[in-house]
């Protein structure tokens, strides 16, 4: 779940860039990047592995200059967290291109057989993104002119989206001509067009989420369709076409759990609101269900869970504590690349204040519980600090199937849910009684806020997967490929292939 930020403007975009990636940071730990245009048509660049208040020193900012630029927050969903696949990505031919990726291809390997045989193109690391964008180049290459028309543009885009499979969001720069986004033909992942007027000029920004256009004074203008394409060229025209043959959004659900800020407005949808609405119906279920409880005290684990929380402890008419602490300075558990990491960070991530458990028979609250490291310790501490009983509830039901969309849940067997029904995992968490979200209500809770959007991908609760082509062959490899041990020796590996940019 990257984050991905572009701007077209008639001044210097390098701050505008940073600001924007600093409140975008919650989808992607691992790397940052930007790349810019300067007065000479020349991409300048800067990536490295960190957070992007590690990435970018001063040196680096005065490095990005131009009016023009992208950025990208990475949280790795293939390859490894190497730097050489941190993006953004960079291809020198047709014309200079560079990209960034939100989501994740699922034929990424067919990808680059078919590079190789059809126009010997090598891809060099093991990112779907640097095959993507080189598939894309090759569209480019076939329209053969000096100069592209956006009706060029969209051929190539068109092309693009036949070939490639799965879930993307991308915003790429051509030297000379402009700025084009574009998402998938199912909109898996978020995306946005904001504007800004400034001197009698039009300024565009695209960005995962709207929150990074209020950061950055721009002004939200819409989502961009599922298989859409935005191209805005260097001198502020902009033009907008449908490029996929059946464009349905089916957005993944999981964004509106966990994975964006609430004071985003993603595809029509508030997902602060779509959070209450969550709290709202699982409050309604604990009340239905658990009327012999004798709940004390509801408190959130935090972040994501807090405004969900809220709401449970407003239906249930219970008070709602903060008993735990969140350290400001660890970054999101679940979004670490490996267990062990994870596992480590809770600890030092959360921190109770004991008087609210001492002898208190507490309703815990979290959005998901997906590998469980979480809860597992939460319900630790919780028990050290003297709760008396520990009740659990997540706003997401039981997710028990691998994500392959741009979420790092490559294998079931990682997942606490799967193949264990809700006692089980209650006892494996160590609660007195757990209970989860109904799929129906979590969906309802979304369309609440947008009723025109009819379905969403559900895949981790539900293992139908919107595109229809993920066979178990593939699942397969990609447990193979992205189990802990697999991934760290890949990462060894792949940091041969960096590329110097310090
Ligand atoms: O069952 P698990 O595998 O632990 O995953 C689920 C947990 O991870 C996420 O929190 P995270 O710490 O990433 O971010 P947050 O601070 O936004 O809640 C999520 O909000 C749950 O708390
Ligand atoms: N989570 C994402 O969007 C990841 C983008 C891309 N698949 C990568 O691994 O770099
Ligand atoms: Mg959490």
């Amino acid at each position: 779940m990257c984050g991905i930020v572009g701007i077209v403007s008639h001044q210097p975009v390098n701050q505008s860039i940073y600001d924007s990636l600093t409140v975008l940071q919650h989808r992607g730990q691992d790397a940052a990047g930007i790349v810019t245009i300067d007065d000479e048509n020349r991409f300048r660049l800067r990536k490295a592995n960190g957070l992007v208040s590690d990435v970018f020193q001063q040196v680096h900012m005065l490095r990005l200059q131009g009016n023009t630029g992208i950025g990208h927050v990475r949280y790795p969903t293939a390859g490894s967290s190497s730097v050489s696949e941190a993006q953004p990505f960079y291809v020198n031919s047709p014309y200079g291109l560079t990209l960034v990726h939100n989501g994740n291809l699922t034929n990424s390997k067919e990808l680059k057989e078919v590079l190789f045989k059809r126009a010997r193109r090598h891809v060099n690391t093991n990112s779907d993104s640097e095959a993507l964008l080189n598939i894309l180049a090759y569209h480019f290459d076939q329209i053969d002119k000096d100069s592209l028309t956006p009706e060029d543009i969209f051929t190539a885009i068109k092309a693009t989206h036949k070939e490639i499979r799965g879930a993307y969001a991308c915003i790429a720069m051509i030297i000379q001509h402009g700025m084009v986004a574009f998402r998938d033909p199912h909109g898996i992942r978020p995306l946005v067009l904001g504007k800004r007027e400034d001197s009698g000029k039009t300024e565009y920004m695209f960005a995962s989420e709207s929150v990074a256009l209020d950061t950055a004074g721009f002004e939200f203008v819409r989502d961009v369709e599922p298989g859409e394409a935005i191209y805005i060229t260097f001198d502020g025209k902009l033009y907008a076409q449908q490029c996929a043959e059946n464009p349905q959004l089916t957005p993944c659900i999981f964004e509106f759990v966990y994975f964006a800020r609430p004071d985003s407005c993603i595809d029509g949808v508030s997902v602060y609101a779509a959070r209450v609405h969550m709290g709202e119906r699982l409050g309604q279920k604990i009340a239905k269900e658990w009327q012999d409880l004798d709940i004390d005290v509801v408190i959130p684990i935090p972040e994501t869970s807090n405004d969900i929380a809220l709401r449970i402890a407003h239906v249930l008419n219970k008070p709602y504590r903060q008993g735990f602490v969140k350290n400001r300075y660890v970054g999101r558990t679940f979004i670490m690349p490996g267990q062990a990491q994870r596992t480590s960070a809770v600890r030092r991530k959360l921190n109770t204040i004991s008087a609210e458990f001492k002898g208190k028979n507490v309703l815990l609250v979290d959005d998901s519980i997906v590998r469980g490291t979480t809860s597992e310790q939460i319900v630790e501490m919780a028990r050290a600090a003297g709760a008396k009983k520990i009740y659990f509830a997540s706003a997401a039901p039981e997710i028990r199937y691998p994500n392959v969309y741009g979420i790092d849940m490559p294998t079931k067997h990682e997942l606490i849910a799967y193949n264990r029904e809700v006692d089980e995992i209650a006892k494996l968490i160590g609660v007195d009684r757990l209970i989860f979200q109904d799929l129906e209500a979590l969906t309802l809770s979304v369309q609440e806020e947008n009723p025109t959007i009819k379905d969403f991908d559900c895949s981790v609760f539900t293992g139908l997967y919107v595109t229809g082509d993920v066979t178990q062959d593939y699942l397969d490899n990609i447990a193979n490929l992205r189990n802990d041990s697999a991934k760290k020796k890949r990462a060894k590996d792949a940091t041969n292939l960096e590329i110097h940019n310090e």
